[in-house]
């Protein structure tokens, strides 16, 4: 199994915002994205994207994982976007409104020689890239992407689409679970859209509980009272953690080798439930290395 990184809660910042760009090294996010695509107004992209890659070399933001999102590569700052947050050494960089693997694969070059760590998420936010999301995905098998996990943009999708937000997301699920399985088949991450209510903590805690029933590694966020309901959720509850244990110590048991199917408190268990339990095991440990 590959290193996990919890991805809980990633929380997206203006990078034309001083204040939040220094606030994010105390906040407890998993990851972090220094935005200057939406959150940027175009007179300030210049300005942003040197503040955004001078704060990123200069460091400090800990176990926290920082990604820049550039501009597209269809607008006038994308490329230089790119290079300049390659420069400065992020562990990821988010390309927005990908619609088509080319997108990637063009990405991929101006990343050639780039440190390999960096690798590329992509915002899955155009009806066309839910149209072509299995030939997304799959750009990831060619290494050159670095194609590492999808994040959803559920606010421009709900502008192209013309998708009211409603409680419950119906116009969105079948979006949610399209782009989720596309991910899984590839092997990639994937976040759930943010939401956009600040001040509706109930709903918000609503949607979360919902992304991570699906599937979601976590949510993106945008306000820093989202962060810690955001960890809470999205870590797996003791309870489990405590029964996915007691699977993989069963099947460890002497008396069960060479089995393949077990009873466990009276439930029936299979090796592919001690291989989810090992995960969830996993995930679990990598939190609590992060809070130790
Ligand atoms: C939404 C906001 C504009 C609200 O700002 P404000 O009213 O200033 O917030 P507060 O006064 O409540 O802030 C309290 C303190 O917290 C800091 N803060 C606020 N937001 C952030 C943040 N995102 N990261 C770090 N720190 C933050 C303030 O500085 C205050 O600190 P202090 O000085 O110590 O009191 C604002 O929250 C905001 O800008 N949020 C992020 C918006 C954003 O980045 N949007 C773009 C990404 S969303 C998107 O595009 C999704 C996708 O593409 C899609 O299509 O769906
Ligand atoms: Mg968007």
């Amino acid at each position: 199994m590959t290193a996990i990184r919890p991805r809980r809660s990633v929380l997206y910042m203006p990078g034309s915002n001083a204040r939040a760009l220094e606030k994010a090294k105390t906040l407890p996010a998993d990851a972090l994205i220094l935005d200057l695509e939406d959150a940027v107004a175009p007179d300030a992209k210049a300005s942003a994207r040197d503040q955004v890659c001078g704060a990123v070399k200069a460091g400090g933001y800990g176990p926290r994982e920082v990604i820049i999102r550039a501009n597209g590569l269809d607008t006038p700052w994308g490329r230089d976007d790119i290079l300049a947050a390659a420069a400065a050494r992020p562990d990821g960089i988010l390309i927005p409104k990908v619609s088509n693997p080319e997108t990637l694969q063009e990405v991929g070059k101006l990343l050639a020689g780039a440190p390999d760590n960096i690798r590329v998420w992509a915002m899955v936010e155009t009806p066309a890239a839910m149209l072509d999301i299995a030939r997304i995905s799959a750009a990831a098998r060619d290494r050159s992407t670095r194609l590492a996990c999808f994040v959803m943009g559920t606010n421009d999708l709900a502008k192209e689409t013309r998708a009211r937000f409603v409680p419950g997301r119906a116009p969105m699920l079948p979006w949610l679970s399209l782009a989720l399985t596309a991910a899984r088949a590839e092997g990639l991450d994937i976040l759930d859209g943010v939401y956009n209510n600040i001040s509706d903590m109930d709903g918000f805690r609503a949607e979360c509980e919902q992304g991570r029933d699906f599937g979601f590694d976590g949510k993106t966020l945008i306000h820093p009272t989202q962060v810690e309901p955001a960890n809470e959720i999205f870590a797996p509850p003791a309870a489990e953690v405590a029964w996915a244990r007691k699977i993989i110590a069963a099947f460890q048991l002497p008396e069960n080798a060479g089995k393949g199917v077990l009873s466990v408190d009276g439930k029936m268990v299979e090796i592919l439930h001690a291989e989810m339990g090992k995960r969830v095991v996993a995930v679990a440990d990598a939190i609590a290395a992060r809070q130790g």
